[in-house]
């Protein structure tokens, strides 16, 4: 248990050297925020909207959202409620930690595993599975006592941003009404903590990485999150409120290829700690399930003509999975993307 960051840092003068990042991974000097990054207000008219985010799909693959529909009452809740829950002592936590990130409800450390890690980052993070919430709320935390009534509302409320969102860019692609439902049904959750680092210059929160599934919905406290535009980096402003949006690998291929995934990372910052509550949609859980109808991806149909072709292959969604999460554990530097083994 003492292995989660947020159990021993409070205080520390230095970076113990164990997450102390080789100089090649090291964030290099302070990124400002860009702003140039869309903010998009979802209350405008709907061809609009639909012309901005498909704008910033292809530029970014990132933007923000404000007046989304989910209440700042309900994302206040959630800041308070998470500080509540890495602030409540080791005890009432133990239950929950998993030196690996696995199955179900797990409380982590670091990156995806531990134990293979040379160095560690400066994260904990605590995930769990979301969707159909009758099945996964009896595994999360029971402490605070308020914890399953209140994600729950959340996540009921993100889900329907999520899909609002979703069938704009779909529409705005020109798929079918509807195309993304059958690929999004998974829905989990991750909230990180970033403790307070003494030197942020030496230490990671998260490396560089593109998130495989369709589209994640971020809501910040904190500066830390970058981006990488045209080989460079660039700050997400932490707007109180907004969402970030961010798609993954699997509605680049959706697309062909016509939206892109984004790298981004997270630095750590040493006036403050950072949390961030992150809701993932994808085709199928991150790990897959047992007898599971398996998920095939690929091009969508309606995207692909002859001077269109297809530009990946199709593949199963759980087969994908496992290569990525081998790709994001080889050591860096690493060449290619998780997507180069599906290229035509
Ligand atoms: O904490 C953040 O801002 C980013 C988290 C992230 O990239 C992830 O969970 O995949
Ligand atoms: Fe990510």
């Amino acid at each position: 248990m003492s292995l989660l960051v947020s159990s021993w840092s409070n205080g520390v003068q230095s970076v113990p050297k164990d997450y102390v990042m080789p100089p090649e991974r090291r964030p290099g000097d302070y990124i400002a925020v860009c702003k140039e990054i869309p903010v998009i207000d979802l209350q405008n008219d709907r061809s609009d909207i639909i012309q901005q985010i498909l704008k910033a799909c292809k530029e970014f693959g990132l933007f923000q959202v404000i007046n989304h529909g989910v209440s700042e009452k309900m994302m206040a809740e959630m800041r308070v409620l998470y500080d509540e829950f890495f602030n409540m002592p080791i005890e009432d936590k133990l239950g929950l930690f998993a030196k690996t990130y696995g199955k179900g409800c797990t409380l982590h450390t670091s990156g995806v595993n531990y134990a293979k890690e040379k160095v560690h980052f400066w994260k904990d993070t605590l995930k769990h599975d979301c969707h159909p919430l009758e099945e996964h709320i009896p595994s999360w935390p029971e402490k605070p006592a308020r914890y399953r009534e209140e994600v729950g509302r959340y996540a009921t409320e993100v889900r329907k941003m999520g899909f609002k969102i979703l069938n704009m860019i779909g529409e705005g692609l020109g798929l079918p009404e509807g195309y993304f439902d059958r690929v999004s049904q998974e829905q989990y959750m991750a909230i990180h903590l970033y403790p307070q680092c003494p030197d942020p210059s030496l230490a990671m929160g998260i490396d560089g990485h593109a998130d495989p599934n369709i589209i994640t919905f971020l809501q910040q406290d904190q500066y830390g999150l970058q981006i990488q535009k045209d080989g460079k980096w660039m700050g997400v402003d932490p707007i109180p409120n907004a969402f970030v949006v961010n798609l993954g690998y699997t509605l680049e291929i959706i697309s062909n290829e016509k939206l892109k995934s984004v790298e981004h990372r997270v630095v750590t910052n040493s006036s403050a700690s950072r949390t961030s509550i992150v809701t993932f949609f994808s085709p199928s859980p991150t790990l897959p399930v047992e007898n599971e109808v398996p998920i095939i991806i690929q091009p969508a149909k309606e995207l692909v003509t002859s001077s269109n072709p297809p530009v990946f292959t199709s593949f199963q969604y759980k087969d994908f999975v496992a290569r990525y999460l081998a790709f994001v554990c080889k050591p860096r530097p690493r060449n290619g993307t998780p997507l180069d083994p599906y290229r035509i």
